[in-house]
C-alpha cells in the first residue's frame, strides 16, 4: 500500500522524500546537488479554511523573506472565486500559448516593442534589458500583457493576431491570480491591524493599475559562456504569482538565513559557481540559493510596494535568473508571471491607521534614522523601475528596495 508523502517536518520547506520533488513530465529533473532556498510551503486550502497555524507560517514567510510556495492543489472549488486547480490549468495553457508566441519571427515580435512610446507592455527582445549598472545585456525575451487592456479598462494595445484569440484565457488567468493576491492582501491586512479591506481597496481588479502577465523565455546558454539571464532585482509592485518549471531562479538570502545544502555537494559546472550557496562577485560574498520548481505550486513573492507600505515590516527579496542547473542546462526555460501592483494613483508610503506599521515608523524615527519618504505614485514607480532596466533613465533611479532586502543601514 502506498502512503502519501509525509508532511514536511522542517517548517514546510522541501526535502528529500517529498513527492513534490518529482519534477515536471518531459523535463529533465532539478538536480539534488545545488543549494536551495528554504522557502515555506503554504497551503491555499488551509489559508481558505482560516487555519491559524498556516497563517502564522505565511506571516513568518512574508516578514522574513517575502518569498514562499503556495500549494494550489485542492485549494478552493470551481464555484469559488479562488480555484487553485483551475489556476494551474490556466497556467498550463498559457505555457503553450507563450511557446506559440515566442515562435513567431523576430520582425513580427519587434512590432510589439513599445519602449520608444514609454510603455513597458508588449515585447522585449533578447538582450533588450540590462542586468547590471554597467549595462550588461540580459539573456531572455519577455512579453508583457496589461490587465487593464485584457479586462477592457484601457484601449487595447496592438497585439499579434495569434494572441488575440486567447484574450478570454488571459482574462481568466488574471482573475484567478488576482483572487489569490487578494487573499494574501486580506490576511496581511488583518495581521498589520489595518482597517478591514484597506490593502484590498488599493488593489481593485477593476481599477487602472500596472498589473500584468509576463511570458519569459530564456534559451540554453553556451556551456563556456553562462551569465545571468535576468539581473538581480526586487519586484516593483505588491504581490507576484510565478510559475516556472526549470530551475534558474535564485534568491539572495540575507546572511542569517541559510540555504538547504546537499549533504555532500558534488561540484557542478552548471551552477554558476553557486555550490554551497555562495558566489564570489566583485569580492563580496553573496548568498544565492536556487528555488526548486514544484509541480502544483506557484511561487509567491512580495514587491517593493509592500515594503514601502509597511516601513519594512514586510520583505521584498532580491532575486535573479541564471542558466538552469545540472541536466536542465540544455533546455529552454519558460516562466509565467502575474504581477499585482497598487492602483496607478496610490502613493507608495507607510500606511496610516494600523498599529504594526505605526510602531515600525516610530522605531525608525526614534533610532535617529534619516528617513524621508518620496511622494511617488505606483504608476510612476513601476514605469521608472521597468524602463530603467531597459536603459531608459538612470540605473540608480530605477533601484527599488534592495537595501532593505539586504538589511543594510536600519535593521528593519
Ligand atoms: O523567471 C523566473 O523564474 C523569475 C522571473 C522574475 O523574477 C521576473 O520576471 O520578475
Ligand atoms: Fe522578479
Amino acid at each position: 500500500m502506498s502512503t502519501p508523502a509525509a508532511p514536511p517536518t522542517n517548517g514546510g520547506s522541501v526535502r528529500n522524500g517529498d513527492a513534490s520533488r518529482d519534477g515536471f513530465p518531459g523535463l529533465p529533473p532539478f538536480p539534488n546537488d545545488v543549494p536551495t532556498a528554504p522557502l515555506l510551503r503554504i497551503s491555499l486550502a488551509k489559508l481558505l479554511a482560516n487555519d491559524q497555524a498556516e497563517e502564522d507560517r505565511f506571516w513568518q514567510a512574508c516578514c522574513e523573506l517575502g518569498f514562499f510556495y503556495i500549494d494550489l492543489r485542492t485549494g478552493g472549488q470551481s464555484t469559488d472565486e479562488i480555484d487553485g486547480e483551475a489556476l494551474l490549468q490556466d497556467a498550463e495553457k498559457l505555457f503553450q500559448v507563450q511557446e506559440e508566441f515566442f515562435g513567431l519571427p523576430l520582425e513580427e515580435k519587434l512590432k510589439y516593442d513599445f519602449k520608444e512610446q514609454g510603455s513597458y507592455f508588449g515585447y522585449k527582445g533578447y538582450g533588450g534589458g540590462l542586468v547590471d549598472k554597467s549595462g550588461t545585456p540580459d539573456r531572455n525575451e519577455f512579453y508583457n500583457t496589461s490587465k487593464d487592456d485584457i479586462l477592457g479598462l484601457s484601449s487595447p494595445l496592438p497585439a499579434p493576431p495569434n494572441l488575440n484569440q486567447y484574450r478570454p484565457l488571459f482574462a481568466s488567468y488574471m482573475r484567478r491570480s488576482h483572487a489569490v493576491v487578494s487573499l494574501v492582501l486580506r490576511i496581511l491586512n488583518a495581521r498589520l491591524g489595518l482597517p478591514p479591506g484597506h490593502l484590498e481597496s488599493l488593489h481593485r481588479l477593476d481599477a487602472p493599475s500596472g498589473d500584468q502577465v509576463r511570458f519569459v523565455k530564456a534559451p540554453p546558454q553556451p556551456p563556456k559562456d553562462r551569465r545571468t539571464a535576468l539581473g538581480e532585482h526586487t519586484d516593483f509592485g505588491s504581490v507576484t504569482v510565478l510559475f516556472n518549471r526549470l530551475g534558474g531562479l535564485q534568491v539572495r538570502l540575507p546572511s542569517h538565513i541559510k540555504p538547504i545544502t546537499p549533504a555532500s555537494p558534488a561540484p557542478d559546472a552548471n551552477t554558476n559557481g553557486a555550490v554551497n550557496g555562495s558566489v564570489e562577485v566583485n569580492g563580496a560574498e553573496e548568498n544565492w540559493a536556487y528555488v526548486r520548481p514544484l509541480p502544483g505550486h506557484a511561487i509567491v513573492n512580495l514587491g517593493d510596494a509592500m515594503v514601502k507600505f509597511t516601513a519594512g515590516v514586510l520583505r521584498s527579496n532580491i532575486h535573479r535568473v541564471v542558466n538552469p542547473p545540472g541536466e536542465q542546462a540544455e533546455s529552454t526555460r519558460y516562466s509565467l508571471v502575474y504581477f499585482a501592483r497598487p492602483e496607478d494613483e496610490v502613493v507608495l508610503r507607510a500606511l496610516r491607521g494600523g498599529k504594526v506599521v505605526e510602531e515600525a515608523v516610530k522605531k525608525r524615527l526614534g533610532s535617529g534614522e534619516r528617513w524621508e519618504e518620496e511622494e511617488v505614485s505606483s504608476k510612476e514607480w513601476v514605469l521608472r523601475r521597468a524602463l530603467g532596466r531597459r536603459g531608459v533613465g538612470s540605473w540608480e533611479k530605477s533601484e527599488g528596495t534592495e537595501e532593505v532586502s539586504l538589511r543594510k543601514g536600519q535593521a528593519v
